[in-house]
């Protein structure tokens, strides 16, 4: 039988992502957390595990390159790839947000100027609301934006609130809750459909 291919978003979530896999039972070949390898094999079970960038995610599992993919929430809203989204894995839990100075007019007649590593979802989320706005893509430290004076508010994931407060901003509006997803290959949960089922299957008794 062929290897179900798994891609996992490196960073701040991969931890959880792999004690999830490991509670439900697979056991990676030579995994190290300290490792540079990006790819690892659960001979018993037939995943290959692969490790990529987590806005990659979406594209990888998109176009077949991997069969199923665990990834937050955030990045599905921004590529909005045509794929399969089965699973809440309950970790990687906060809140997009719509963020400034206290005050800031959000409903004004002039166009607003808007920062975020999420500029798709940030111009749905006001086109939604009828406002217009323009968005400058960042790739980090966002918060800085409005205090530099690049734009008027951001729109950006927000967890404990430490980064707004201790750079002076607050949450002007709160959008969607995040947390981490697994996303299937439209065309793998067909021709693979016994593999990505018992994967599935698997991976719940991790969530239990
Ligand atoms: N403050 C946070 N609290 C909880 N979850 C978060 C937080 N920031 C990010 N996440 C979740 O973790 C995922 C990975 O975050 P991480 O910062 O590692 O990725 P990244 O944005 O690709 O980072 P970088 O570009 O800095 O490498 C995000 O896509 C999001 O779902
Ligand atoms: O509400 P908080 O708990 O402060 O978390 C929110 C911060 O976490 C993320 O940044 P990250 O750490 O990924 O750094 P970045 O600036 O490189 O995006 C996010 O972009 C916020 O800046």
């Amino acid at each position: 039988m062929d290897y179900l291919t798994l891609a996992l978003a490196k960073g701040r979530t991969a931890n959880n992502s792999i004690n999830l896999l490991e509670k439900a039972g697979f056991h990676f070949d030579h995994f190290r957390e300290d490792s540079r390898k990006l790819v690892f094999y659960d001979k018993d079970s037939l995943i290959k595990l692969i490790f990529v960038k987590a806005v990659d995610v979406p594209t990888y599992v998109e176009n077949g390159a991997a069969d199923v993919g665990i990834v937050g929430k955030d990045n599905i809203m921004e590529e909005q790839p045509d794929v399969y989204e089965l699973l809440d894995l309950q970790f990687g839990q906060c809140k997009f947000a719509v963020a400034g100075f206290t005050g800031t007019g959000l409903d004004t007649d002039r166009t607003l100027t808007v920062a975020s590593k999420y500029p798709a979802a940030a111009k749905k989320h006001f086109h939604r609301k009828g406002i217009p706005i323009d968005t400058i893509k960042l790739n980090g430290s966002v918060e800085l934006a409005p205090v530099i004076g690049l734009a008027d508010v951001i729109v950006d994931i927000v967890e404990t609130g430490n980064t707004l407060r201790e750079n002076g901003l607050t949450v002007l509006e709160e959008m969607e809750a995040i947390s981490t997803r697994l996303i299937v290959n439209k065309a793998s949960f067909t021709t693979k459909s016994d593999s990505v089922h018992r994967f599935i299957d698997t991976l719940k008794k991790g969530l239990e």
